[in-house]
């Protein structure tokens, strides 16, 4: 059996941050995790890489074409489109080793898990070559102290989660920048109570606050269910370059 981790999240969220921690991680502890690069703007890094998507398509190459006049979003998801026909490439970097722990660094553009086909196709891909898969979402923890932060990160988290259909994990990434105070305010966020966080904003007292507000109160009712259950993590470890 072979198992991976797709390393998803809004640009600059740490994901190539996380996956040079996690592969420093497996030395330490004497595992071997491998980390595939399928960012094709990437610049730089800091893990050893296994395979890195540039050697087949590289951003600067679209974006520079003179036919296919593409800007750097355009030519992101045209990149990755390329990527999804030659998905045999992978295979041949990737080879037929047994018992391999593999770390996808994927691109920031949020479109790609929230409603564009490739990375869903990758996941099918990746299963019927055995592995087992799981997405590992790494959030900014700067942008979720507020509620309307949270609530969008929260959203953006389960629309990734629901067009995956992978096991799901969020990573609180930066903790280590927050001050004392604020630590402490991010752990409402962890388990959170609905009404509580609503709290938050009862005393402004504006028109648009009050539309929004409603608004706000039926999104989180739908958090409350069941179906779309979060689990956020707190990684103050990893983020402190414990781990
Ligand atoms: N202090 C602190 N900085 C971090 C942490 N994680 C990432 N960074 C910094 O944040 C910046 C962006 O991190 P990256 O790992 O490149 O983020 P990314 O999500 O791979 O970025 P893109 O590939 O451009 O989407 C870098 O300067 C990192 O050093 C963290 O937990 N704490």
């Amino acid at each position: 059996m072979r198992y991976a981790q797709l390393v998803i999240g809004p640009a600059g969220s740490g994901k190539s941050t996380y996956c040079s921690t996690i592969q420093k991680h497996g030395e330490a502890t004497r595992r071997s995790i491998h980390v595939v690069n399928l960012d094709p703007a990437a610049e730089q890094f800091q893990y050893n890489v296994l395979a890195d998507i540039r050697e087949l398509i590289h951003l600067d190459d679209v974006v520079e074409d003179e036919d296919l006049h593409f800007g750097p979003n355009g030519g992101l998801v045209f990149c990755m489109e390329y990527f999804a026909q030659n998905f045999d490439w992978l295979q041949e970097q990737l080879g037929d080793g047994d018992d391999d722990y593999i770390l996808f660094d994927c691109p920031g553009q949020i479109e790609l898990y929230t409603h564009l086909p490739v990375m869903r196709q990758l996941v099918d891909c990746l299963q019927s070559w055995d592995f087992r898969v799981c997405s590992v979402f790494l959030l900014d923890a700067q942008f979720l102290v507020q509620t309307s932060k949270y609530f969008s990160g929260v959203l953006v988290a389960l629309s990734t989660m629901v067009n995956l259909e992978l096991p799901h994990i969020n990573v609180l990434s930066k903790v280590d920048l927050l001050s004392k105070s604020t630590k402490q305010e991010l752990e409402k966020y962890l388990d959170p109570d609905v009404s509580q966080l609503l709290g938050v904003h009862e005393d402004e007292d504006t028109h648009w606050h009050e539309r929004f507000y409603k608004l706000s109160r039926a999104i989180a009712n739908l958090m409350k269910t069941p179906l779309v259950m979060f689990y956020m993590q707190l990684t103050t470890q990893y983020s402190m370059g414990k781990i």
